[in-house]
């Protein structure tokens, strides 16, 4: 499992939530209260001066905790309107409307405020979303959202699947200012659409993560100082001790993406690496760092003798390789059995080169952007693509999982949201929506050599793939608006320094 914070979905904060009250240690109505104490809570910390709100409530149990920051905001002195749907069947939510000081008028369109409340809460649909939102409901929130209201979102934007933050059906949501959730993040305040729908995300604890799913199967990761004892080289060790990288790099006139990989490889700590072109590209490629070897690499029969030095500790395929090279290498590089990343070229080989599939072995990452993934795997890709009409839809974490499962490896699906998944289902997603300037040629290599140099100081392929989307990302801050992939190496050192390593 990698470090990192844990996630749950809405199935498992259900069951959690069910585990706390079967405890007899708390009850639904004494969480509800508690969940709508935090929401009232951090809007009176964030708009510290009272203003006028519209609590817009479902029928479940997000709508009860909108009656509990309504009920405390109006305690507080603020002025408070509420809005909600028929109840449901949630007895806690009931027993809050019953207990509401402030009347609860029905939602539509003629209890709709003339002038526009500066602050809406959006507590109608949290994790019991089933499906997308009915058009009078999506036409009220619309106008809602023209307003220029700030809106805090109880669990999520009513809409949004928080399982994968799609919004369900084609109808909008409206966005939050700020979203307060409960015990944990749930997968979609991160994925796709989610981050931005969300807003800022605040987690509330609400005294139930003892009863969490054990072990955690899915994590956010975004504390890179976690990392610093595995990267730190205090205790010595020869340079081999700290692991042989070989990078195949392209042809003649292919340009320079795996020498991109190379750097990184050798920032992170690799104790060598290995840069390995063609012969007749050897000189193209003879350009800085010095520290980087060289030894040409014609054919398969030169790879394979290559990889019988048994200090080789990782390999990485594909950034800058050409389509036809890296297919003439994929079956050595996979029958050699040992870390190995798979990018861009090789990716694109492996998709056209089905039968090498079933080399495919737990040290491989394969790191995919969408383009890749959509070639690789047509059928996952497709039900990616599809509408999503009920909840929870299918996400691009449950893609990266049936990838990971399908080849057997890692599988690392990029983009301002990138998931990792491992064949044994844990995964991690990172969130970088923050990270545009990331959008540069060369980005990926450079990503393919971090996790292929950490790989090779030993660090397991999830693990390594984890570390390496963190320390890309914190690269990339470091190196700030204006990077270009190059920049990505020589931030490392400042990043590896800030970690302690
Ligand atoms: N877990 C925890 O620890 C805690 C959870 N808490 C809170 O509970 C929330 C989850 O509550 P929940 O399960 O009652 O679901 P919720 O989101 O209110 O919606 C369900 C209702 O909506 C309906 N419905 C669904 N989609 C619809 C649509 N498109 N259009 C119209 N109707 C639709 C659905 O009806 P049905 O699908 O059966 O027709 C059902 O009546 C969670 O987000 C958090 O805020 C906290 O109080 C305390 C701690
Ligand atoms: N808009 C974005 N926000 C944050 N990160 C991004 C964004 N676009 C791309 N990235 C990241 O940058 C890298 C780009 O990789 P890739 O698509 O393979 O580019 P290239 O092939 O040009 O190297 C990935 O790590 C991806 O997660
Ligand atoms: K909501």
């Amino acid at each position: 499992m990698a470090d990192g914070v844990q996630i749950l979905t809405s199935a498992q904060i259900r069951a959690t939530e069910s585990a706390a009250m079967g405890s007899g240690g708390t009850t639904g109505a004494q969480l509800m209260e508690r969940a709508g104490a935090a929401v009232a809570g951090q809007i009176r910390l964030r708009w510290p001066q009272p203003r006028r709100v519209l609590v817009l409530c479902g029928p479940g149990n997000n709508g009860g905790d909108g009656i509990v920051i309504a009920r405390r905001l109006h305690e507080a002195g603020w002025p408070v309107e509420v809005l909600a749907l028929p109840e449901g069947p949630a007895p806690d939510a009931a027993l809050m409307r019953r207990r509401c000081p402030v009347p609860v008028r029905p939602l539509g369109e003629a209890a709709w405020p003339a002038a526009p409340a500066p602050l809406i809460v959006d507590a109608l649909f949290g994790t019991g979303l089933a499906r997308g939102l009915g058009p009078d409901l999506a036409a009220l929130l619309a106008r809602a959202g023209e307003t220029a209201a700030e809106v805090v979102a109880v669990d999520g934007p009513s809409g949004l699947c928080l399982d994968s933050g799609r919004v369900l059906g084609s109808v909008p949501v409206l966005p939050a200012t700020l979203t307060v959730t409960f015990d944990s993040l749930r997968p979609g305040h991160l994925l796709d659409a989610g981050a931005a729908l969300c807003g800022r995300v605040l987690v509330a604890d609400i005294g139930i993560s003892s009863f969490r799913p054990q072990p955690a199967q899915l994590v956010r990761i975004e504390d890179a100082s976690l990392l610093a004892p595995r990267l730190s080289k205090a205790g010595g060790g020869h340079k081999y001790a700290h692991g042989h990288l070989v990078v195949i790099a392209s042809g003649a006139g292919q340009g320079g993406a795996a020498r991109l990989a190379a750097r990184a490889g050798l920032r992170v700590g690799a104790g060598l690496v290995t840069l390995g072109p063609s012969r007749d590209a050897m000189a193209e490629h003879a350009a800085p760092p010095d520290a980087l070897m060289r030894r040409a690499l014609d054919s398969a029969e030169d790879l394979a003798t290559l990889l019988s030095d048994d200090r080789i500790a990782a390999l990485c395929l594909g950034p800058g390789c050409g389509v036809s090279r890296a297919g003439a290498l994929l079956r050595v590089a996979l029958e050699w059995r040992r870390p190995l990343v798979l990018d861009a070229d090789a990716l694109t080989a492996l998709s056209q080169r089905p039968e090498l599939r079933s080399l495919v072995h737990p040290g491989c990452v394969l790191t995919p952007h969408g383009g890749e993934f959509a070639r690789l795997w047509p059928d996952i890709a497709a039900r990616l693509a599809a509408p999503a009409e009920r909840g929870p839809a299918f996400s691009r974490l449950d893609a990266a999982r049936a990838a990971a499962v399908d080849l057997g490896c890692s599988v690392l699906l990029k983009g301002p949201d990138t998931v990792i998944a491992a064949p044994d289902g844990a995964a991690a997603i990172h969130a970088a929506q923050d990270l545009g300037w990331l959008a540069t040629a060369g980005a990926g290599d450079v990503l393919a050599g971090l996790i292929s140099g950490l790989m090779a100081r030993g660090l397991e392929p999830f693990k390594a793939a984890s570390a390496g989307v963190l320390l890309h990302a914190a690269a990339a801050r470091r190196a700030g608006p204006g990077l270009i992939a190059d920049d990505l190496p020589e931030a490392l050192p400042a990043v590896l320094a800030g970690l302690g390593a």
